[in-house]
């Protein structure tokens, strides 16, 4: 068994008031949000049920609720902890208050990240002849920057990623410096290198290629990761009654990158090994599936693991999630735990 981990999310709508002297000066005055709070627990410590109901029994006094009758600061890094706080067992905690901006604590690191994102053309040189990305396109690129609280701030983020923005946006990527061959992989290590100079603190950069793909940098290594949906049906009760989910799964690589084609692996090649798998998985009972247990996730993933790495050997994480607010995130390699927001 690899180490396994229950992914649960909750939602709360509730009103703030910063200091008059907050460093983003809008924040003084009283205002709403609709946060997101989601938590990965090791499943050694509780259930899926368990952890459903921890994390309602904090969000809940706190929902339609004014924020500063609850806690002394309520910054998202103190609302993040407050809730932290409710919760007995280790977790890693993100806490979203704007769908651009948000919090992480994880295993007594505390980070800052910005979502970003530009929109531009490219096309990939050295792909083979007739492959959809040797052509001329583009996309509206998904970026994400992550950083060390102690070092920056969301303003820091916008004024760093301000700077960058004006050289990526609209333009033809292939003919910036450094960007020859723009695969998500290179863009990724391009804007942390570009961005670590004077931000202090980058822990990593994102890359959302597509709304299925994309990857990360941390100045050592690269991750990626391609999703998929597949819709299934699993056992609900001991009398045998099934009931069904609409799934998506995140196949989660780590690797060293393929200099000549500046990639860990193509997403289309992922895609393809794991068509096989997905046959499956989709529009099947699940718990039919050879050494699949009742259906449940964490045994999917296990089952999806032991089918596709011998095609795959860089497959190092598989989330699986039922619902929105509700999965599991295996782990086949060390140095896989960070979050995938
Ligand atoms: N590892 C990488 N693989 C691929 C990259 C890349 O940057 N890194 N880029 C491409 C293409 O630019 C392409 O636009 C995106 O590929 P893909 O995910 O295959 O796109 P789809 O639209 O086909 O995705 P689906 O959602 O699965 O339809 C190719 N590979």
């Amino acid at each position: 068994m690899h180490a396994s981990y229950l992914l649960a999310g909750a939602r709360f709508e509730a009103a703030r008031q910063l200091p008059a002297d907050w460093f983003e000066p809008q924040f003084a005055s009283l205002h709403g949000h609709s946060f997101r709070v989601q938590l990965r627990v090791e499943n050694i410590h509780t259930n899926q049920a368990g952890l459903a109901e921890t994390l309602q029994r904090a969000v809940q006094p706190l929902n339609y609720a004014s924020l500063n009758q609850h806690m002394a600061s309520v910054d998202d890094l103190a609302i993040a902890e407050h809730l932290s706080e409710q919760l007995s067992f280790p977790h890693s905690l993100t806490l979203t208050s704007a769908p651009e901006r948000g919090v992480i604590l994880d295993n007594g690191t505390r980070l800052v990240w910005l979502n970003a994102g530009f929109e531009a053309a490219h096309q990939l040189p050295h792909v083979p002849a007739g492959h959809k990305c040797g052509r001329l396109h583009g996309h509206g690129f998904g970026v994400r920057l992550v950083a060390d609280a102690a070092s920056a701030n969301h303003i820091d983020l916008a004024a760093a990623w301000g700077r960058l923005f004006l050289r990526l946006n609209h333009r033809y990527l292939n003919d910036i410096p450094g960007l020859a061959n723009p695969t998500s992989e290179v863009l990724a290590q391009w804007i942390y290198r570009e961005l670590s100079a004077d931000l202090a603190g980058l822990a990593w950069v994102e890359v959302r290629e597509t709304h299925t793909a994309g990857s990360q940098f941390d100045g050592h290594s690269f991750r990626i990761w391609k999703e998929q949906h597949f819709e299934s049906a699993v056992p609900f009760d001991a009398e045998g009654n099934y009931t069904g989910h609409s799934y998506l799964i995140r196949l989660m690589l780590q690797g060293e990158l393929d200099g000549a084609m500046g990639w860990l692996l193509d997403f289309g090649d992922v895609k393809d090994r794991f068509k096989p798998v997905y046959r499956q998985l989709d529009h099947n009972p699940l718990d039919r599936l050879a050494g699949i247990r009742n259906g449940h996730p964490a045994s999917v993933a296990e089952w999806v693991h032991a089918e596709l790495s011998p095609l795959v050997p860089e497959l190092a994480r598989v989330d699986l999630m039922e619902r929105d607010e509700r999965g599991v995130s295996v782990l086949f390699k060390d140095n896989m735990r960070w979050p995938l927001l």
